[in-house]
């Protein structure tokens, strides 16, 4: 079995850095080996910017006990943009592009080299482009892990779940669980919109409450 995995979304600011970065504090104090990679970032501030401590990179990096350096943001986060739009927008923005061959080349590059587990955010949500061609879903195909997906609590937040769980069945991707990360003034508690979820897909959903830590049992799903 695969031991890494992909961090996809339901949407974009549901909790995807926050769950990945949960989820590496708590496998590092089981004393387990992880990465937590950020390959694609938009909506980016310069390194010297105070604002660049809210960045996921940034997040990435404390929950990795990494200080922040220009090395350890490129070895985290290779592609960067500044635009908070997605992606390939931002790129377009500074004039640049980038090719999902490339992208999936370095993540599996990562993958193939790395002691321990990677765990790989994606972007936004599982479909949000990521090239001027390519969704996130098509990186997430590319890589041939596991996904991991993330989704808030806020009114919507069932549908775009099982929307994302659905895209993934219909193209072979395997899920490994559903992390529900509790949104700012949800109309419900978030473990009502985790059971029903969980009554519509086969892979486990976990809770994670505002504010709370990696949910029991999610780390244990992690290999490696
Ligand atoms: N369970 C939670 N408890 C406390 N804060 C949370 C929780 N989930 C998300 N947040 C906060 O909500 C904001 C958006 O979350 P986060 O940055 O993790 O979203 P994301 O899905 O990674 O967004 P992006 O699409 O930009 O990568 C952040 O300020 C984050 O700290
Ligand atoms: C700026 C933001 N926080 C993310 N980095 C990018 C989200 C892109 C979403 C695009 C979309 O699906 O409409
Ligand atoms: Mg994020």
């Amino acid at each position: 079995m695969p031991r890494h995995l992909f961090i996809a979304g339901a949407g974009t600011e549901i909790g995807k850095t926050y769950v990945t970065a949960a989820l590496t504090r708590r496998l590092r104090a089981q004393g387990r080996t992880v990465w937590a990679l950020k390959p694609l970032a938009s909506g980016v501030p310069p390194l010297d910017d105070p604002a660049f401590a809210d960045s996921d990179t940034a997040r990435l990096l404390a929950a990795q006990g990494i200080p922040v350096s220009p090395e350890s943001v490129a070895a985290c986060s290779p592609w960067r943009f500044a635009a908070p739009l997605s992606p390939d927008q931002a790129a377009a923005r500074e004039g640049r592009e980038l090719a999902l061959a490339d992208l999936a080349a370095w993540c599996r590059e990562r993958m193939a080299q790395a002691q321990g587990t990677l765990l790989i955010e994606g972007v936004g949500g599982l479909m949000s482009p990521v090239t001027d061609e390519a969704t996130g879903l098509d990186w997430l195909k590319a890589l041939d892990v596991p996904a991991l997906l993330v989704a808030g609590s806020h009114l919507g937040a069932i549908s775009h779940a099982l929307t994302a769980c659905e895209s993934l069945r219909l193209h072979g991707v395997p899920l490994r669980a559903v992390v529900v990360s509790e949104s700012p003034d949800a109309p419900a508690p978030a473990e009502i919109v985790a059971a029903a979820i969980r009554l519509r897909v086969t892979a486990p959903v976990f809770c994670l409450e505002r504010g709370g830590p990696c949910p029991d049992g999610l780390a244990a799903l992690v290999r490696g």
